[in-house]
């Protein structure tokens, strides 16, 4: 589902922050990207998410290849891959409804359906009833599941997530590891980068660590 092949990454004329990645993610796994500030976790997943290139090697999300996607398949890839950043890019002149319903307008649906799957994505993540706050009434957990709501709120098969649960207290962090388990036990393939190794370490099944270039894969696997 997610493949890297000799992938390098390097910024500019800097050294290689990822270099010789290899591996593999199969439908329905959940995976912890660890490592120490600056190893690469943000870079790794955004090679994912399309929003850099490899400097070499390939990169396949469902077996297109993401860096060499012609444009008009790009509107695919953003569908089939949820993305929530460490600055979660949320509107704060609209409401939370508002928010999610963003990605559906882009895409074109009607704003009346648009409105009720945005309703039932905020369902989802707990945020029934606060639909018409605005996020800087939210606490910094809220705002994060609204920044997953939007993320999901096409349906995505790949959801991958940069420290959301980084500066929350111990039960907003759990609360939010739930929400994603409970996508993943519906199939949704999930790619979770923290340096949170207790909370992860209850969710994740599989975990790829970034650490000055070297890369391991606690499945063993090499594809
Ligand atoms: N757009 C960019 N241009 C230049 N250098 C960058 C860019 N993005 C990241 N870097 C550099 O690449 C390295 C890896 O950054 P990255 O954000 O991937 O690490 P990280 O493991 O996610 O770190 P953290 O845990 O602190 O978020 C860092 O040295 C960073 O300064």
């Amino acid at each position: 589902m997610i493949e890297f092949q000799h992938v390098f990454k390097a910024y500019g004329r800097s050294k290689n922050i990822l270099a010789d990645i290899n591996f593999n993610v199969d439908p329905g796994e959940f995976v912890f990207i660890s490592g120490p500030s600056g190893a690469g976790k943000s870079t790794l997943l955004k090679l994912i998410g399309g929003l850099e290139p490899p400097s070499r090697g390939a990169v396949f999300v469902n077996r297109q290849r993401v860096d060499k996607l012609p444009a008009r398949e790009r509107p695919y890839l953003r569908r089939a891959v949820g993305i929530i950043l460490q600055d979660t890019h949320l509107l704060f002149d609209r409401n939370a409804t508002q928010n999610v319903m963003l990605p559906l307008a882009i895409m074109g649906l009607d704003t009346r359906a648009a409105a009720a799957r945005a309703r039932a994505a905020l369902d989802k993540v707990g945020l029934a009833g606060k639909e018409d706050l605005n996020p800087v009434e939210m606490s910094g957990g809220e705002q994060q599941r609204l920044a997953i709501a939007r993320a999901i709120v096409n349906r995505p098969t790949i959801l991958i997530a940069d420290e959301p649960t980084a500066n929350l207290d111990q039960e907003s962090a759990r609360r939010i590891m739930d929400v994603f388990r409970d996508f993943n036990q519906v199939g949704v393939t999930t790619l979770i980068a923290s340096h949170d190794r207790p909370l992860m370490a209850r969710y994740a099944n599989r975990t790829l660590h970034i650490d000055a270039g070297r890369f391991s894969d606690s499945s063993g696997v090499t594809p």
